[in-house]
């Protein structure tokens, strides 16, 4: 079964069909399956699909007088593309669900994972070696896999292998990492020894923080493939909404993560584990699988066979490594641009995103440690375990304002891409007719989104903005007196999250989607016999999960010289445990904010993307292999297409 299943209703060409073509009655006739007075199968991401938008390498519905539409009879760009198709909300709810799954275990790790290592009986020192693990594995397997998966030739598609492998190693690994301390005892038992032996309880943290590098990079390895599923799988005038979905179920994830922390779980789940990770494990695990079946029975991908072969596939870590070497020098323009931005801004994200709730601890903890200076050592912990809960409250606080902007803000956002969509003169009338009209419910409605657009937020812009907003957050942590001012910093800094995790996404997934348009236009276009221009293959070789797979590397490499950086911060600021006047960990996230407001200025840099830049490369080549010129109607139904941004605020 699949949204997306192949078997839609005829398009393209075919949409000359008059019952297809007629205005209303042709949408609700769609919605309903029926085409010509017979019902026929419609998959989902067509049912909640005005009918009249099209792939923008489709030829436009003719029934209108010109017939020309955009593209020409005869030319190789004359084809229905399925992939191009305007996609109804719950495709995108289940194109981008399984990022909410895989947040869930992102949370219960991140959250969770430090405590229970030093529950183990790892010492504070160490853990640094743990928490690089993070960053390590994204620097490093993301572009792999991104390779890897571009280079797959399987039918069922060139990311569903690397998403179910990914969530299978992913949920062993949580398994694994929960259990190990039965599973170390119970295996060395066999050789006589005791739980309490020195070497079983080493042996268990040995083995703990190896599964937590395993975890990490499965965890990474799942989610460089659905990143580059979310591409290939929605359209390019959709990479936008796709990836503002993608966000929201990034925030639901991180929600749903955090409140299972805060349930006492074993008291209500005993079944599933003793201890409150053992049980949190097991849900993400489920959570997991859920979200990753959902998406990898319903969402078809493309054949990858119908590629041919693959550009590079020789194997080997030194010619990986030249590979993405050579793809990092090739990077599609606004793509590089939007991985420096992010090179500087992870800088500062890490340090938020790994120390804050210390910092809030530590906040609680200072007007106790000023007026006494003679705590014992468990009263000083007492006070930080305390100040820790409120740390932890003020991230889900965060978590929450962050899920709250990637609902909202996509409503306000002028959206870059439109649909393709091209009216006939009929559709037209009922347009006018439809603004003059107040009783219809979708109308007012309509009306209502549209007004809350704001024409000059652009998406590059609001996010220009929100790294602002985070320098600012970042360098308010020097003069912020309590944790209550705390807390209200950090939940303003769930505006930029949700830009963070929404933006760059957005920028380069269009990008890469409307290259990729370009790249399938080409390929008809040569093999119809027309001229080959605007992209060379060199230029356009490198697909989603590569390209996807570098920016990876923009996030998680710098949050590695991140890790370094403040400790050396730490070095040279940080007073001994208890001593008031500690101003190291402020320092380190004010340091960050430095790095955000230069993101910020590169950010602002950001060209403003033509909209159909690409896509209008795809049409002058069909037009010229087609020999034909674009009339002023077309033109002017192009323009019309534009201003649809501001007729609803539904875009996403
Ligand atoms: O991009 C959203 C994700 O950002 C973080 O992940 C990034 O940092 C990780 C290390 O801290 C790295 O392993 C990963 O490759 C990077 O994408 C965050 O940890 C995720 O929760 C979030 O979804």
């Amino acid at each position: 079964m699949s949204l997306s299943d192949g078997k839609s209703p005829p398009q393209g060409r075919e949409r000359t069909d008059p019952e297809l073509a007629s205005g209303s009655e042709r949408n609700s006739s769609d919605a309903l399956g029926v085409a010509n007075g017979s019902p026929h199968k419609v998959s989902l991401d067509q049912a909640g699909n005005p009918a009249n938008e099209q792939s923008p390498l489709l030829r436009a519905s003719q029934s209108d007088d010109e017939g020309d539409g955009l593209l020409d009879d005869g030319t190789a760009l004359d084809h229905h593309d399925e992939y191009q198709v305007t996609k109804s909300v719950w495709y995108l709810i289940i194109l981008t669900i399984s990022l909410g799954g895989l947040q869930i275990a992102w949370s219960v790790e991140l959250s969770n994972g430090s405590p229970y290592l030093l529950s183990l009986g790892l010492s504070k020192s160490l853990m640094a070696l743990v928490w690089i693990a993070g960053p390590l594995s994204g620097t490093l397997v993301q572009p792999y896999v991104g390779v890897r998966s571009d280079n797959c030739r399987i039918p069922w598609g060139k990311r569903k292998p690397f998403i179910l492998g990914g969530a299978a190693a992913t949920i062993v690994s949580l398994l694994a990492l929960a259990w190990t301390k039965e599973v170390v005892s119970g295996f060395l038992g066999i050789f006589g020894a005791k739980k309490d032996d020195p070497g079983v309880k080493v042996t268990t943290i040995v083995v703990a923080v190896l599964f937590v590098y395993v975890l990490d990079f499965a965890i990474n390895t799942i989610q460089a493939a659905i990143r580059a599923f979310m591409v290939d799988c929605a359209p390019t005038h959709q990479q936008e909404a796709a990836n503002a979905m993608g966000s929201r179920m990034t925030g639901i994830g991180n929600i749903i993560g955090y409140c299972f922390g805060y349930i006492n779980l074993p008291r209500y789940m005993w079944f599933f584990g003793d201890t409150q990770f053992k049980v949190l494990c097991v849900i993400a695990s489920i959570c997991l699988s859920i979200t990753v079946a959902i998406s990898l029975i319903f969402i078809k991908e493309r054949d990858p066979r119908e590629e041919g072969p693959p550009l590079r596939d020789k194997g080997g870590v030194v010619s990986f490594f030249k590979g993405v070497f050579n793809s990092i020098k090739s990077l599609p323009p606004q793509t590089r641009k939007v991985c420096e931005v992010q090179f500087f801004a992870w800088i500062g994200w890490f340090g938020f995103l790994f120390y804050l709730s210390t910092w809030v601890a530590e906040l609680y903890v200072e007007p106790f440690v000023e007026a006494n200076p003679d705590l014992t050592p468990e009263e000083i912990d007492r006070l930080y375990e305390k100040g820790t809960r409120i740390g932890t409250f003020a991230l889900l606080v965060w978590a929450s304002v962050s899920l709250a902007a990637n609902v909202l803000l996509p409503f306000f956002i002028a959206p870059t891409y439109d649909a393709p969509f091209v009216p006939s003169a009929g559709q037209v009338t009922q347009s006018i007719h439809s603004q003059s009209s107040s009783s219809s419910y979708t109308t007012r409605f309509d009306r209502f989104l549209e007004r809350l657009v704001i024409p000059w937020l652009s998406l590059r812009r609001a996010w220009t903005i929100s790294l602002i907003m985070f320098g600012l957050c970042m360098f308010s942590t020097l003069i912020v007196p309590n944790p209550t001012i705390a807390t209200i910093v950090v939940g303003i800094v769930g505006i930029p999250w949700a830009l963070t995790i929404w933006a760059p996404f957005a920028i380069i997934s269009a990008e890469i989607s409307k290259r990729d348009a370009l790249r399938r236009a080409q390929a008809l276009n040569v093999a119809s016999g027309g001229r080959v221009d605007t992209l060379s293959r060199d230029d356009n070789g490198d697909q989603a999960g590569v390209i996807l797979g570098i920016h990876n590397v923009s996030i998680a490499a710098p949050q590695v010289l991140a890790t370094l950086g403040s400790s050396l911060i730490f070095k040279f600021l940080q007073k001994p445990r208890g001593t008031p006047g500690d101003m190291s960990m402020p320092a380190s996230l004010a340091a960050g904010g430095i790095f955000a407001f230069i993101a910020a200025y590169m950010a602002s840099r950001l060209a403003e993307d033509g909209p159909v830049e690409g896509l209008e490369a795809a049409r002058v080549l069909a037009a010229r292999s087609g020999g034909r010129r674009e009339t002023n109607a077309s033109q002017n139904r192009r323009s019309l297409s534009r201003s649809r941004s501001f007729e609803t605020g539904l875009t996403y």
